[in-house]
C-alpha cells in the first residue's frame, strides 16, 4: 500500500502539512469503515457535549490526533474532549474536528463523515476557538460514503477531492465548486415537528401542500441524520437543511455544535455560492462563546435560506394563519 496522499497543487502552502496529514487521517479511517467491524457502534461513554460515544468515535478521534502530530497543530479540539489537547508548542494552527459526523449511522452502513475548522493559533487555546466564526481560515468535511471525498474551503472558493483507491490518494476531483440554487428537496427531521418554532412549521407546511400551496410546487424530503450526507447532497444538487432549534428539553439551541459542525459546514457553503443561518442571521457572523456550544442550522441555495429567514420576519398572526393567506410566499 502507497503512503495515503492529496493533490496540493491547488492547495495554499502554508496549508500543505496540514492538509496531507488530515488527508493520511481520512484514509486511515476510510479503511476503518471499509472493514465493517460490527463493534465500532457499540456504546461505549457520553462526551462532554452530552451525546452517547460509539467506539469509532473515540477511535476515528485518536486516529486524526495521531495523524495531526506533526502538522503544525498549536491547539487540537475534539467534540470527543472536554478541552483542547496541545500540541505542538510553535504550531501555526488550531483545528476544531468532529472526528465522526452521523455516528447514529455506524452500524446500518450509512454515510458518515468528519468535520473540521482551521483557526489562527493564539497562546491560548480559548483565544484561539473562542472567537468570531468568521475568523476560521480553512475549514471542511470528509464523507465517508460509497466514494470518499474531501471538501475544503481556504476563503477562495470549494474544492473537492477524491479518493483513489488505487494510490490511496485523494485526487483533485473539482477546483471550485458552485451549489446549484433550484432543486425543490427540503432535509428536516420532521418528527419533531410538534417542537418547532411557527416560522419553522410554516416554511414547511408551505412545502408539504406542494402544488396547491403557496409555493405551487412540489417539494421532495430527505433526511440521513448525517450532517455530513446532507451538505453533500446539497453541495452537489441543491436544496435547503433544517436543524431548527425547538422545545425539547436540551434542544433550546438545536443539536448541533458551533465550533465543530455549524461554523465549517457554513463556510464550505458560503465558500460554493449558498448561505447559512441560525434560521435569521448567517452563522458566520456568531461567535463561537462555548467549546462544545450548539445553534440552530439552516443552510443550502441562498433563495431557499433567505426565504426562512422572511418566515421569521413576518408577524405572529401572519406565520400562524392558513398557507393561503401568506399571499408574500407565492411562487
Ligand atoms: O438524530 P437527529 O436528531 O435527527 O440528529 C441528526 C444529526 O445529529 C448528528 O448525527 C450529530 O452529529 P454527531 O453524530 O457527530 O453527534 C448530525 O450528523 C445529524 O444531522
Ligand atoms: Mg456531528
Ligand atoms: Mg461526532
Amino acid at each position: 500500500m502507497t503512503t495515503p496522499s492529496i493533490d496540493t497543487t491547488h492547495v495554499p502552502p502554508r496549508f500543505r502539512p496540514l492538509m496531507l496529514a488530515l488527508a493520511r487521517g481520512a484514509a486511515a479511517l476510510a479503511g476503518v469503515i471499509r472493514r465493517g467491524d460490527t463493534s465500532l457502534s457499540a456504546p461505549v461513554g457520553t462526551n462532554s457535549g452530552g451525546d452517547g460515544q460509539k467506539r469509532l468515535d473515540i477511535q476515528a478521534d485518536a486516529l486524526f490526533r495521531d495523524a495531526l502530530r506533526d502538522a503544525g497543530l498549536r491547539w487540537y479540539a475534539s467534540e470527543e474532549q472536554d478541552a483542547p489537547i496541545a500540541m505542538q508548542p510553535g504550531g501555526a494552527f488550531a483545528l476544531a474536528i468532529d472526528p465522526l459526523d452521523g455516528s447514529s449511522n455506524i452500524d446500518t452502513n450509512v454515510s458518515v463523515g468528519t468535520i473540521f475548522a482551521v483557526y489562527p493559533a493564539a497562546d491560548r487555546s480559548d483565544a484561539s476557538f473562542l472567537r468570531p466564526a468568521r475568523d476560521l481560515i480553512a475549514g471542511g468535511y470528509v464523507i465517508y460514503g460509497p466514494r470518499c471525498c474531501l471538501v475544503v474551503s481556504f476563503g477562495e472558493g470549494t474544492q473537492i477531492y477524491t479518493l483513489n483507491p488505487d494510490t490511496d490518494g485523494f485526487d483533485l476531483t473539482d477546483p471550485r465548486v458552485t451549489l446549484p440554487d433550484c432543486f425543490f428537496e427540503f432535509a428536516i427531521n420532521a418528527s419533531n415537528y410538534r417542537h418547532w418554532p411557527r416560522p419553522i412549521r410554516a416554511y414547511i407546511d408551505d412545502c408539504l401542500a406542494g402544488i396547491d400551496g403557496p409555493r405551487e410546487r412540489n417539494f421532495n424530503m430527505r433526511w440521513i441524520a448525517s450532517l455530513v450526507a446532507e451538505a453533500h447532497r446539497i453541495l452537489m444538487r441543491g436544496g435547503i437543511f433544517l436543524y431548527p432549534a425547538d422545545a425539547r428539553k436540551g434542544y433550546e439551541r438545536g443539536r448541533l455544535r458551533m465550533l465543530y459542525e455549524c461554523a465549517p459546514i457554513a463556510f464550505v457553503i458560503e465558500q460554493a455560492g449558498g448561505r447559512a443561518t441560525d434560521g435569521a442571521l448567517p452563522i458566520l457572523d456568531g461567535a463561537i462563546t462555548d467549546l462544545h456550544g450548539r445553534t440552530p442550522l439552516v443552510f443550502g441555495s441562498a433563495e431557499k435560506v433567505d426565504r426562512v429567514a422572511a418566515y421569521h420576519d413576518l408577524p405572529p398572526a401572519e406565520v400562524s394563519a392558513l398557507f393561503g393567506h401568506r399571499g408574500l410566499f407565492r411562487a
